[in-house]
């Protein structure tokens, strides 16, 4: 890699946030409603993944039409919505904010890229929407992770050549769409989910941006 590291994106869901938990319970309500089996270990092979991917996975070889699958994706949705009532600063993973800003203290651009169409909406409970200078979520592009269509339109947004950028990532999908994008993955999380990023960190507190910026540039 020769190009020096300008830019930070941020997955949300499972880096700066766990609504991981919240994501499962919705999806176990409606699975249970409509007699899907399902359960937490299924739950985790969504991690980061689209609504409609994650809907699609989870119905395996059922077949349903696409009014059933809309009004399913809704129901799922308004029970994750309404677990985000008492959501607050307190919320934030832990060193997740102290991540973002150790970042801009070495003047680094921070962006979101975030599958959730609720992106927003979590930054706001989270008091953190003003701290980045770009916002890429699941209104931005057509194509989900594992695309690498998201993290590009962060770059865009940033105005930073895509070689310059790195990606901290919690799942799968995540850490094959910076390496699709040819940015810097990072990936916070157990070996055998992201052990194929370009570096892995246990969780988000640790992190160590001197050693990703001192492997990130020539
Ligand atoms: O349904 P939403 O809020 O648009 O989120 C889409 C996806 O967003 C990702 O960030 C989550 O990891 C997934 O679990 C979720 O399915
Ligand atoms: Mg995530």
């Amino acid at each position: 890699m020769s190009e020096p590291l300008r830019a930070v994106v941020f997955d949300l869901d499972g880096v700066i946030t766990d609504t991981a938990e919240q994501h499962y319970l919705g999806w176990q309500r409606l699975a249970d409603e409509e007699g899907l089996p399902f359960d937490r270990e299924a739950n985790e092979s969504l991690r980061g993944l689209s609504r409609r991917e994650s809907l699609l996975a989870l119905l395996g070889d059922r077949e349903v039409d696409e009014a059933t699958l809309e009004e399913w994706m809704t129901r799922k949705n308004d029970y994750y919505v309404a677990s985000l009532a008492d959501m607050s600063p307190a919320d934030a993973l832990p060193g997740a904010v102290e991540l973002v800003d150790d970042a801009k203290a070495r003047s680094l651009r921070v962006a979101i890229g975030s599958s959730s169409r609720n992106a927003r909406l979590v930054l706001d409970k989270l008091q953190l929407t003003e701290a980045f200078d770009a916002i890429a979520d699941g209104n931005s592009v057509e194509r989900a992770k594992p695309a690498p269509d998201l993290f590009l339109e962060a770059a865009r947004l940033l105005d930073v050549a895509p070689q310059a950028c790195v990606v901290v990532e919690d799942a799968t999908s995540g850490v094959d769409a910076a390496l699709a994008a040819g940015m810097v993955a990072v990936g916070v999380g157990p070996q055998d989910r992201v052990g194929h990023a370009t570096f892995r960190f246990d969780t988000p507190a640790d992190v160590d941006l001197d050693v990703v910026l001192a492997g990130g540039t020539a």
